[in-house]
């Protein structure tokens, strides 16, 4: 065998996937093992150099009494999250198609709690995503007390924004229009600004009536997706408490639309959408311990001095 045949590791099987365009690889770490590592995350997440996708979602046997898996969720950056709504409903379509269960009713631990997933006869995928925290240090949000809104200065400008957890930190603006929204600058500004010390996706809504609104969302660790499912939740959160949208909204994301119903302070976020698969794939890994392939030298490199 030579060289490079020796330093191949094992197959890896997984399946592409997407809820309204934001893409997901998805690994069952029941059937076969996988080594989580976040360069090996960011290799595989490269969308010119590997198999591209937003998140990374990883089933495993759960770990705790009467729940059915175990749901790990990983950015394109290699960091692990607490939640990923879309990726959500596509956990729920592939633990049934793989036939991993058979339960109409699929109770899924995260790393912030469990959530239950159903999938409907039309095919759509309903989430109980669990109550919203709007307590500061439970966001995380730098903040004496819980607020509607909060002012935040950052590069010379202020903005008034909400902060929500949905088992992952979200920052929401309300906008004019979410077209000429700033999403590529403010984003990312916003999503490292010290008063989230644990970053946060950053939301530009839109409330167009009060049953309905558009939506951009600067994903943490991602960039902008063209949807984000506790994104979504997120705003509708923000928007109620603004006193700006009805229980139930329909929320359109650059992807297509998602139906976010929230009655209010203490009950759970309802979340509905669609989960497709795009297709079934393998690759081979790098041997554990293999040495990394040393760049050749080019003839424009420069000398170090
Ligand atoms: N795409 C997601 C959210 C994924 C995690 C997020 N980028 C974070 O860092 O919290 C969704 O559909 O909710």
């Amino acid at each position: 065998m030579n060289q490079s045949r020796r330093s191949q590791g094992p197959m890896l099987t997984f399946t592409k996937m997407h809820g309204l365009g934001n893409d997901f690889m998805v690994i069952d770490a029941i059937s076969q093992p996988f080594r989580l590592q976040p360069e090996l995350i960011r290799k595989l997440a490269d969308r010119n150099f590997g198999v591209g996708f937003d998140q990374l979602l990883v089933v495993e046997p759960p770990g705790m009494p009467d729940v059915d898996f175990r749901y790990r969720i990983f950015n394109a950056d290699g960091s692990e999250v607490e939640q990923c709504g879309n990726g959500a409903r596509c956990f729920a379509r592939f633990v049934r198609d793989c036939r991993l269960t058979n339960k109409k009713v699929i109770r899924v631990q995260t790393a912030k709690g469990v959530i239950e997933l159903r999938i409907g006869r039309d095919g759509l995928v309903s989430v109980n995503m669990g109550v919203p925290e709007l307590a500061p240090a439970a966001i995380p949000f730098v903040a004496d007390k819980p607020e509607t809104s909060y002012t935040l200065e950052a590069d010379g400008q202020r903005f008034d924004i909400s902060a929500v957890s949905m088992g992952n930190p979200h920052g929401v603006l309300v906008v004019d229009n979410v077209d000429s929204a700033p999403v590529e600058t403010v984003g990312p500004m916003l999503e490292r600004h010290p008063a989230f010390p644990a970053r946060a996706n950053i939301g530009f809504l839109q409330v167009v009536d009060r049953g309905h609104a558009r939506l951009r969302v600067f994903e943490r660790g991602v960039g902008e997706t063209l949807a984000c499912g506790t994104g979504a939740c997120a705003a509708v959160v923000a928007g109620r408490l603004r006193g700006l949208l009805d229980e139930r909204v329909e929320v359109e994301l650059p992807g297509g639309r998602l139906i976010i119903e929230w009655s209010g302070e203490g009950a759970p976020v309802m979340m509905e959408g669609p989960a497709t698969t795009v297709f079934e794939g393998q690759l081979r890994l790098p041997a554990e311990g293999s040495p990394r392939p040393r760049r050749q030298k080019r003839s424009g490199d420069r000398k170090k001095k």
